[in-house]
């Protein structure tokens, strides 16, 4: 089983008074677009697997410097996910968000970083499973999943089945 993690750097920008703007207050969080590996080509947030002795909030705050290059501290747990393939558990994804960093999101070999506007976040281009707990995420919930995906490996290339999702949970 892989552990990893994603974490979601959050903001608010000011619009002013734009006609334009929808609903979202300015609220932003920032997304990668992957460049290699497991969901290459898809938008997540920056993350990647837990090293040995490593913590998830470690795991979560070195993925994101060494994937974007921004300082992300004051992590605040937002989820667990349990992703099955074929009825064995293949990762455990640990799910942060954070206001706090520092520095300025800068493309790596692995990532290519994007503000987006949490009202224009592109599930279409996204793992199947994140339309279902992402939004809820991005609105301050906490929550516990399982996500069961069939075919073989790669996971990426699986069928997503079906799901189990709790909200409000403690960590
Ligand atoms: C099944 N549904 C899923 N939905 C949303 N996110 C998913 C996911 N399944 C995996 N993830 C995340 O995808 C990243 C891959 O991690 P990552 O270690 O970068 O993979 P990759 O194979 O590229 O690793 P190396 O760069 O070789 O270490 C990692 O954050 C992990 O939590």
């Amino acid at each position: 089983m892989i552990e990893a993690t994603l974490c979601f750097p959050l903001r608010t920008i000011s619009r002013g008074d734009d006609p334009t703007a929808d609903g979202d207050d300015g609220r932003e969080v920032l997304l990668i677009e992957k460049r290699r590996g497991l969901g290459e080509g898809w938008y997540n947030g920056p993350g990647g697997k837990c090293e040995p002795g490593e913590t998830p909030q470690e795991c979560a705050v070195r993925e994101t410097r060494e994937e974007v290059g921004l300082d992300v501290r004051d992590l605040e747990k937002a989820g667990e996910l349990r992703f099955l393939l074929d009825g064995e558990v293949h990762t455990f994804c640990h799910v942060f968000r954070t206001r706090s960093f520092t520095g300025e999101p800068t493309p790596s070999e692995e990532a290519r970083p994007e503000w987006v506007p949490i009202g224009d976040v592109p599930y279409d281009q996204m793992w199947e499973d994140d339309r279902l707990w992402l939004p809820g995420v991005l609105e301050g919930k906490t929550v516990r999943g399982e996500f069961r995906f069939e075919g073989g490996e790669p996971l990426d290339e699986a069928a997503f089945v079906d799901h189990d999702l709790e909200w409000d949970v403690s960590f």
